[in-house]
């Protein structure tokens, strides 16, 4: 049948469909006859001579041709069958065949939806959402990157359109690349944009549904599982950026996923899968599956982190995790942010254990084999969000900082094959301390909001993935490649007219402070953190104080001055850029650690000089109450009461000033680091 195509035997591969939940015999028979050949369309045959079977969930089993079956949510199972090649796209599958079987029908192609085209990966979606998907045992062993770095962004919000904000990011999905606009004033107050490029390892735009967002993300590491890999996936991004909306769905579709290998692929091999869902708040550990109670976390003899009290619960059905995940869900600590009502004030972090029970042995606890841990962080500038939220708000702020920078250590140093990687930089990261040793994965979603108010927000996350990004080895990730072009808007006064034209060596003369032409320095200089860049030049000892975006930078700069850099300009640029030594502040591969350090001990230390504040509040209160007492008492001294009254205001007045001085330190610290967090070189 349909001649003019390759023919192929998959005798030895299985393929595993998931059948749509409300796709019974019915609906399936129901759809218009044939699936026709063509660009994303499939076409399937199943020649009559061949055995197939047809099995799976509760679907009625038959083991030949020309049977009639009923087919029920579940997994079918195809294998032995002949199928046609289609160039770029084939999915061996059921339709022509069922027609043979008696169907009278298959699915016509514009039932579904096919996102790869890529051989033996086949993914339908159905308009209401259900989906059919193969698996080849060739895909479960496909080698999945070590650290995969995803940028999703999601659309306006009503808020948004209402204040109208524009959207600032492009997206590119074919070159997985975006562009944030971000506009800027010159020092003549006429506006101009610059352009901000990244690449990814994939960037979704606002169009992209959480069913695409699983399968570029977790889909391709849920069959590592099952072979000793634990893998990560984190959401990161600012407040109200779509953290949550991104990540609530991933563990339960990898659950069907998990739970589709374990019965059929693995089936009658002993693996168990384990729930269970917990959160970081202030720094503890709650049980979200068990009322919050609040949980310890101990290491054993073998360093291995254990979370005393955590509930998990085996679970081998799609319903019983769809409650656990929804009960945990409401748990979770929210609060409200200026960006998002429902705002989360915690790390929520559920876990997929799988493990397996040797030779049937049930007296035995069976084995930890792999973990899927997701996590859906707490909004990144939380710490900086210190303007319309309370002293709260800005303590869990700090902690959630803290283990945001301590995150992306704990990548580094393991995408480095460091040695040391420092897990105790925070909570969180020591929780994950078993997910990141051994064979591991991680998945980072970095979500932004598109709007033009959102923009250094954005920027940041943005800066923070490419960072991510960089460790990863062999990566060929972009960085931040920023154009600044004038505004071609009326209301933009061209610059030639009102600057003095420059050549690019004076350009770079005022970078480096020799002569500023009567201009603000900074307004040539554009804060831009270039990662690698720094690291890559050779040092020397009495170099120019040039940061290492200035050079790289020297025809942008020529465009903020309303200067088409010449060949020249450029030329001179990429040639300062090879020979010019760097002595910016180079990052030894520790600093990270010291920052780290700083940060804890300054930490610690703030929260004991709070502690000696409030004891020494109480001493001068107890004072207080006496001198009162004695207010009331015959023969008051006024002026002893007042002397006395005075001296403990002032003593109060002290203890609180010198407690705010040290609080600012550590925030100032803290600030700091986050600027490390996305300036820094690797
Ligand atoms: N891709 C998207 N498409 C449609 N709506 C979205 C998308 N992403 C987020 N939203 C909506 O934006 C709002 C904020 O999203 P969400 O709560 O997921 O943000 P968050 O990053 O988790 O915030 P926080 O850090 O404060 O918890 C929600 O109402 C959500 O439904």
């Amino acid at each position: 049948m349909n001649g003019g195509s390759r023919r192929q035997r998959y005798s030895s591969e299985q393929l595993l469909f998931d059948v749509p939940a409300n796709a019974g015999a019915g609906r399936w028979a129901q759809q218009r006859g044939g699936v026709r050949r063509g660009d994303g369309e499939i076409f399937v045959s199943v020649e009559p001579a061949t055995p197939a079977r047809l099995c799976g969930g509760d679907a009625a089993a038959g083991d030949s041709p020309g049977q009639r079956q009923q087919l029920s949510p579940g997994l079918l199972d195809l294998h032995a069958f002949d199928t046609e090649l289609i160039p770029d796209f084939q999915v061996p599958g059921i339709y022509d065949g069922a027609q043979k079987f008696g169907y009278g029908g298959g699915l016509d192609e514009s039932d579904m939806r096919f996102t790869s085209n890529k051989m033996m990966s086949k993914s339908t979606i159905f308009p209401d959402g259900n989906y059919l998907k193969a698996f080849t045992e060739k895909e479960k062993a496909a080698p999945v990157a070590k650290i995969k770095v995803v940028v999703r962004k999601r659309p306006l919000n009503k808020k948004e359109v209402s204040k109208k904000e524009e959207d600032i990011v492009d997206i590119e999905q074919r070159s997985n690349s975006l562009t944030v606009h971000e506009t800027k004033l010159k020092v003549d107050l006429t506006e101009y944009v610059e352009k901000h490029e990244f690449v990814f390892d994939a960037v979704l735009d606002e169009d992209v549904s959480n069913d695409e967002v699983y399968r570029e993300t977790v889909e391709p590491v849920v069959p590592a599982i099952f072979n000793r890999t634990k893998a990560t996936c984190f959401a990161y991004g600012q407040t109200g950026s779509g953290k949550t909306y991104t990540m609530r769905p991933l563990p339960l579709k990898a659950s069907q996923d998990v739970l589709r290998l374990m019965h059929h692929t693995y089936r009658n091999q002993g693996f168990q899968l384990y729930v269970s869902f917990f959160e970081i708040y202030g720094g503890k550990l709650f049980d979200l599956l068990n009322d919050r109670s609040k949980l310890c976390m101990r290491e054993d003899g073998k360093q291995k982190v254990c979370i005393v009290g955590l509930q998990e619960y085996r679970v081998s059905d799609i319903e019983t995790i769809k409650e656990l995940i929804e009960k945990g869900s409401a748990t979770r600590s929210t609060g409200t942010t200026g960006a998002n009502e429902e705002s989360s004030r915690s790390h929520a972090i559920l876990q997929l254990a799988i493990k397996r029970r040797v030779d049937g042995n049930d007296s035995k606890p069976p084995r930890p084999v792999g973990k899927l841990s997701f996590i859906d962080l707490a909004g990144s500038e939380r710490g900086a969000d210190t303007t319309d939220n309370d002293k709260q708000t800005r303590i869990e702020g700090a902690e959630i900082n803290k283990s945001l920078l301590a995150l992306k250590e704990c990548i580094r140093a393991l995408d480095n094959d460091q040695t040391h990687i420092p897990f105790r930089g925070s909570k969180l990261t020591e929780v994950l301390r078993d997910s990141f040793i051994g064979d591991s994965r991680t998945v980072m979603i970095s979500c932004i909001s598109p709007s033009s108010g959102s923009c250094e927000h954005t920027l940041n996350t943005l800066r923070y993935a490419d960072r991510v990004k960089s460790l990863s080895k062999g990566s060929n990730a972009k960085k931040d490649v920023s154009l600044a072009v004038p505004l071609r808007e009326s209301n933009s006064s061209p610059l030639p007219s009102v600057v003095p034209s420059f050549s690019a060596s004076e350009v770079m003369n005022d970078i480096t402070g020799r002569s500023n032409f009567g201009w603000p320095k900074q307004q040539y200089v554009k804060e831009q953190p270039a990662p690698t860049f720094v690291e890559r030049m050779p040092k020397a000892k009495d170099a120019v104080e040039f940061t290492s975006s200035n050079i790289a930078e020297v025809p942008d700069i020529m465009y903020q001055l309303g200067r088409q850099p010449s060949r020249k300009d450029v030329t001179l640029a990429n040639n300062m850029r090879n020979s010019v030594a760097y002595p910016t502040r180079r990052v030894e591969p520790d600093d990270d650690d010291e920052h780290l350090n700083n940060l804890l001990q300054e930490e610690e230390e703030l929260v004991s000089a709070h502690r000696k504040q409030v004891e020494e509040t109480l001493d001068i209160l107890k004072e207080e109450m006496n001198i009162l007492g004695d207010a009331d008492q015959p023969g008051f001294q006024l002026d002893d009461y007042i002397t006395r009254l005075s001296s403990m205001l002032s003593q109060k007045a002290a203890v609180i000033v010198d407690l705010q001085a040290r609080l600012e330190q550590f925030q100032r610290l803290l600030n700091e680091n986050n600027v490390l967090l996305y300036a820094q070189s690797p």
